[in-house]
């Protein structure tokens, strides 16, 4: 038996291990499973090679829990380790780089274990004691037994052991007994060493027997040694792919895609991404991307590793490349895995190109499903919205998918205004906005669909991309101003008409918290006679303050709309005759005293005239104030008049009424007025 201390130069190895590794205690099962899968393949490559002669037998690495010796034990059938090779390899832990590492990650909390090969003092976070039990594969080896308390003392001595491979029997700590518990070993090893490429075996399958569980003869396989990305693609079919998928994340529906990622150049990676299908957002959270090193489950917080559109996909990405057990901020700083993230983005739009070519109408048909993917890719990622340009979709109402450039071939002739600008008319919602959509379609115009949470961010994208193309949804303006082709012509009414039809119309429109606008224009005898539009800016910056907390200034302003009066339409030349008609004696009477005041209003102006503003006499000042005021009164009152007179009108009424039913206003309380109304008036 010899004694020793193990070879680091400090003392502090162990104090570091617990204290590094006290936020995450389950990777020391991950840890030592791994070495034994590593000592397992080691003995297969050697096989393989012929320098191994004997017979290899079973290969399992089992795990097995000792209640009454409070001990988990990890046992593997591998190359196992000689009395030299225990000295060498876990005394001398400076030769992997712990002492490096000690040196260099001495105040850092989020460090490095596996990296600098201390993963199997990691067993020391749960352990009073660890004890290595082996026995090498080389011919005539003694078996060893090696053990240590958790302080550089350690014991070696030769041992009894009838079978090759190595036995890690760790004595789980007070603190940490429930890692005895069997619960809490397979809830561990189904995540870290689901897809382990060497059997893993604890315990015994169970069966459901007369409502329990009761055990079998048959040892419980944990994981599965050749999941799905570690195949070629030509050897899976798309049944095989789902089934992994589901194997993943048994609650899923099926996904829409897969990719299936194979690199060996400049990085080595493997993986298959697999767009979900999304039902809401909670569940984009729910399942994620899995990042695997070697089979060995790493993290599935992925993102900074790939891009964070991407993180929305299910999957898995396995790399040896990406360290293992090493902080975020490293990860995201290390050259390779920035490859990996650009590699995956080509990736992933490659492929998505491909599908497009290949299967159009499939693409077509998954496409609402799948947008929300590209195009949160398109926004965030430069590069990818170079290469998704080629396949993302633009739908109109009637349900037809276009590239933007094979839209702009359709739409560009009819739908160029004056200025050279080819305008793209959307919808956000194709029955609310029917009525819009109906007047357009009237024209030859198309209409499409843009109903997705990104689409307002989307557009201001394409905009910006493309200078000459822009987008108004179809309720921004009066059909003939959407699309403007000639100048409008002016509207045959006068100021004074106008001015008394506003207040005419503002009796009869909603006092809620939204601001009308009355505005006129000249659209045409078969046009509608009166219309709500909400301009495509404020519109638009409203929508993305709604998402976007930095715009909260757009949010906070009030709703404004415009209530667009057609001064061509017949139903507008009535009301204006009816007014004259039923007003007119009043009106008469307020112009009456309106002209000896505006006469005394504009005689004094006259006087200031030549005058400074000090040279006015205080006299005349006053006056003015006093004709000012007269007059405010007497408008006053006029308004007041024709607000009585559009509060009363049928037509007026009905008017509004429709505009704002049209544009889906109109509901509740107002809405069942109006039928009652209508039949009131049918009556
Ligand atoms: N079950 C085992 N069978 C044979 N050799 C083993 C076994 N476990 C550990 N070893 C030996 O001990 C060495 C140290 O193991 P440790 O886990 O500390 O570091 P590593 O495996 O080199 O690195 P890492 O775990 O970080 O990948 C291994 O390289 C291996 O040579």
């Amino acid at each position: 038996m010899s004694t020793g201390k193990i070879g680091v130069t400090s003392q502090d190895l162990f104090p570091i291990i617990k204290k590094f590794l006290y936020s995450d205690h389950d990777i020391f099962l991950r840890e030592i499973v791994s070495n034994a899968v590593d000592a397992t393949q080691k003995l297969k490559t050697l096989a393989s090679t012929g320098e191994f002669k004997g017979e290899l037998g079973e290969l399992t690495v089992d795990v097995k829990i000792d209640k009454e010796a409070k001990t988990l034990t990890i046992s593997d059938r591998g190359i196992g380790l000689t009395k030299e090779e225990v000295e060498k390899y876990i005394n001398q832990i400076a030769f992997s780089g712990a002492e490096e590492f000690m040196d260099k990650y001495k105040d850092q909390a989020n460090a490095i274990i596996g990296h600098f090969g201390l993963g199997f003092y990691s067993s020391f976070m749960v352990s009073d004691k660890v004890e290595i039990l082996s026995l090498s594969h080389k011919e005539g080896a003694q078996a060893v037994r090696w053990s240590c308390e958790g302080n550089p003392e350690y014991t070696l001595e030769a041992a009894e052991k009838a079978d090759r491979g190595t036995d890690i029997i760790m004595h789980i700590s007070d603190e940490e007994k429930g890692f005895l518990e069997e619960g809490r070993i397979q809830e561990l090893l189904n995540k870290y060493c689901k897809f382990l490429p060497i059997e893993i075996t604890f315990g015994k399958k169970k069966e459901w027997k007369d409502g329990k569980q009761v055990e079998t003869e048959e040892a419980n396989v944990v994981n599965d040694t050749k999941p799905a990305w570690t195949k070629k693609p030509a050897d899976l079919t798309e049944e095989n792919y789902n089934d992994f998928y589901r194997q993943l994340y048994p609650m899923s529906d099926e996904p829409l895609f897969h990719i299936h990622l194979n690199v060996d150049y400049p990085f080595n990676l493997t993986g298959i991404l697999y767009f979900p299908k999304i039902k809401n957002s909670v569940e984009i959270q729910k399942n994620k991307i899995q990042l695997y090193c070697n089979q060995v489950f790493v993290t599935d917080s992925v993102e900074g590793i790939v891009p964070e559109f991407l993180t929305l996909l299910h999957g898995v990405i396995d790399s040896p490349d990406i360290p293992l057990n090493v902080s975020r901020s490293y990860l995201q700083s290390d050259g390779n895995v920035k490859k990996i993230s650009n590699h995956i983005t080509k990736k992933v739009a490659d492929s998505l190109f491909d599908i497009f070519k290949k299967d159009r109408e499939d693409f077509e048909k998954k496409w609402d499903d799948l947008r929300i993917f590209v195009q949160y890719g398109m926004l965030t990622e430069e590069k990818f919205y170079d290469r998704a340009k080629k396949f993302m979709l633009l739908k109109n109402t009637d349900g037809k998918y276009f590239t933007t450039e094979e839209y702009e071939t359709i739409v560009k002739e009819n739908q160029t205004d004056k200025d050279g600008n080819m305008i793209c008319l959307y919808a956000t919602h194709t029955e609310e906005q029917y009525t819009y959509i109906d007047l357009a379609k009237a024209k030859g115009y198309d209409v499409l669909l843009m109903d997705s949470q990104l689409d307002n961010h989307l557009i201001n994208t394409l905009e910006q991309k493309t200078t000459t193309t822009r987008y108004v949804r179809v309720d921004s303006d009066v059909i003939e101003k959407l699309i403007q082709k000639d100048e409008v012509k002016a509207s045959s009414l006068t100021e004074e008409q106008k001015n008394d039809l506003i207040p005419v119309f503002n009796a009869q429109l909603p006092n809620e918290k939204v601001n009308y606008i009355v505005t006129f224009e000249a659209l045409g005898a078969e046009a509608q006679p009166l219309m709500i539009t909400q301009a495509e800016f404020m519109r638009r910056m409203k929508d993305m303050a709604a998402m976007n907390p930095g715009m909260a200034m757009y949010g906070e302003m009030p709703d404004s709309y415009n209530l667009v009066v057609n001064t061509d339409h017949a139903l507008i030349e009535k009301i204006l005759e009816s007014k004259d008609t039923e007003l007119s004696d009043k009106i008469a009477e307020i112009t009456a005293k309106l002209s000896p005041v505006i006469a005394e209003k504009e005689a004094l102006e006259a006087l200031k005239k030549d005058k400074k503003e000090d040279e006015v006499p205080q006299e005349e000042k006053d006056k003015m104030a006093e004709v000012q005021k007269q007059i405010t009164e007497i408008n006053a009152e006029r308004r007041a008049l024709l607000t009585g007179f559009g509060k009363d009108n049928q037509i007026v009424k009905q008017l509004i009424d429709l505009a704002l039913l049209a544009n889906n206003m109109l509901k509740g309380e107002e809405l069942a007025k109006f039928v009652k109304r209508s039949i009131n008036l049918i009556k």
